[in-house]
C-alpha cells in the first residue's frame, strides 16, 4: 500500500510582503472553475476577459485553480530543498545544465550564467525538471520528492495550462481544443517546470545594472505558470512604456503569453515585455523563491498562424517570418535557450535600453 504521509523536509517561510504601495499592473483575475462550467455562455465570457487581458496587459492573475495555498506551499517548501545544503556543491555540478549545447536548461542552472549589464552576471540559480519528471536523474534529496513534483507537473499541464489554452482558443474563435491539442502531457516536447532563487547582489552590482536582475524579455514558449509568492520583483512594460509590479495574491497564479503564442495567434495574442528587478526595501535582504511551469507546443509544431480563425479573418493576421521559414517548436525552443544571456548583443538606442539579436531570422529583442 502507497505510504500516507509525505516525507518531511523544512519548511520554506518567504518574508512579508511589502508594505511599500509600488506602481501596480492592474490585471485581470479569472476565475478558473468558470472554465469547467458546462454552459458555453459561461466559458466564452471568461474567454472574452482572457483575451481583452492578453491584449491589453499580456498578463494576468487565475485563481480557484483547484490546490489549496497550504498544497502551493509545500511545493514551496520542495523547490526550496534543491538550493539548500542538502545538496552540495560536488553533486549539483553533477546535475549542472550543458544549456548552450543542448538548448535545454533541464538540471541546474548555475547563478553568474547569464551576463546582464556592464559585465555584471547573474544571481540566480535555477532547476529546471521535464514534466515527466522519471526523464532524467535527480539529485539524491529529491527523489522521495519526485511523486509530488510530479503532481505539480500534472496539475500545472492539465488544471492551469489546459484550460487556459481552450480559453485562448476560444479568443479566436477556434474549436476550444485547437491549441490543447498541440500541448500533449506524453508528446515529445520540452514544457518544463522551473525552481528559481535570486541571491541579493552587492551594492556594486545594483548600481552597474540600474538593479535590474532579470534584463527585460518575452518568454519563448506559448505560455508560462507562475505561482504567486510575496517578494516583489517582477515588472511588466506597459505600452505606454512605463514599468509597473505584479502584486502578490495569496494562492493565484500569474499567466503570460510567449512568442511562440505570438506566431500561432498571428499576432493576436502579443507577449509583454517583463524583467526583475531589486525588491523594495522591506524586502532586500531576502532571497526570492520561484515556482514556475514554462510551456511550449509539442516540439514537431510548426510555429504558423491558426489561418482558419474567424477572428484572424477579420482582424488580420501579423506574421515575423513566412510560413515556408516558420521554425517548429523544438527549433525555436532550442535556440533562443542556448542563445540567452550568453550571445553578445547589439544596442539598438543610444540610451542602450534596446538590444537585439537575431535567431533564425527574427529579431529578438531585450530590454535593460
Ligand atoms: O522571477 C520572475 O518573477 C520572472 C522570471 C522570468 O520572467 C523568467 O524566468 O522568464
Ligand atoms: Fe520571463
Amino acid at each position: 500500500m502507497p505510504s500516507l504521509t509525505v516525507p518531511q523536509i523544512p519548511h520554506y517561510t518567504p518574508p512579508p510582503r511589502t508594505k511599500e504601495e509600488l506602481h501596480w499592473a492592474d490585471l485581470a483575475i479569472i476565475d478558473l472553475a468558470k472554465a469547467q462550467d458546462p454552459d458555453p455562455v459561461v466559458r466564452s465570457e471568461l474567454a472574452r476577459q482572457v483575451a481583452e487581458a492578453s491584449k491589453t496587459q499580456g498578463f494576468f492573475y487565475v485563481v480557484n485553480h483547484g490546490w489549496s495555498a497550504a498544497q502551493v506551499e509545500r511545493m514551496f517548501d520542495i523547490a526550496d530543498v534543491v538550493f539548500s545544503p542538502a545538496v552540495d556543491a560536488e553533486e549539483k555540478k553533477v546535475y549542472t545544465a550543458n544549456i548552450k549545447q543542448t538548448g535545454s536548461y533541464q538540471g541546474y542552472k548555475p547563478r553568474q550564467y547569464w551576463h546582464i549589464d556592464n559585465g555584471v552576471q547573474d544571481q540566480v540559480e535555477t532547476y529546471s525538471i521535464h514534466r515527466d519528471v522519471t526523464m532524467r536523474q535527480h539529485p539524491q534529496a529529491l527523489r522521495p520528492l519526485l511523486p509530488e513534483i510530479g503532481a505539480l507537473a500534472r496539475h500545472t499541464h492539465f488544471d492551469v495550462l489546459h484550460p487556459v489554452l481552450r480559453l485562448l482558443a476560444l479568443g479566436l474563435e477556434l474549436p476550444e481544443d485547437s491549441l490543447v491539442k498541440l500541448h500533449g502531457f506524453e508528446a515529445p516536447g520540452a514544457s518544463h517546470l522551473r525552481f528559481m532563487k535570486y541571491h541579493p547582489r552587492s551594492p556594486e552590482d545594483e548600481l552597474k545594472t540600474k538593479n535590474v536582475w532579470l534584463k527585460g524579455h518575452t518568454d519563448i514558449g506559448t505560455v508560462t505558470v507562475l505561482y504567486s509568492q510575496p517578494v516583489s520583483a517582477l515588472q511588466i512594460l506597459g505600452k505606454d512604456g512605463t514599468w509597473r509590479w505584479i502584486k502578490h495574491i495569496e494562492n493565484a497564479i500569474v499567466i503570460n503569453t510567449g512568442d511562440s503564442m505570438e506566431f500561432l495567434s498571428g499576432g493576436f495574442y502579443q507577449p509583454t515585455i517583463h524583467r526583475v528587478v531589486q525588491p523594495p526595501a522591506d524586502q532586500q535582504n531576502h532571497t526570492r523563491l520561484g515556482l514556475f511551469y514554462f510551456a511550449l507546443a509539442d516540439f514537431e509544431v510548426r510555429l504558423v498562424p491558426f489561418e482558419e480563425s474567424p477572428m484572424l479573418k477579420r482582424v488580420g493576421i501579423t506574421r515575423r517570418f513566412e510560413d515556408k521559414d516558420a521554425p517548429t517548436q523544438e527549433e525555436w525552443g532550442r535556440a533562443r535557450t542556448s542563445a540567452y544571456g550568453k550571445t553578445q548583443l547589439k544596442a539598438t538606442s543610444e540610451e542602450r535600453k534596446v538590444e537585439e539579436e537575431v535567431i533564425g531570422g527574427v529579431i529578438v529583442r531585450h530590454y535593460s
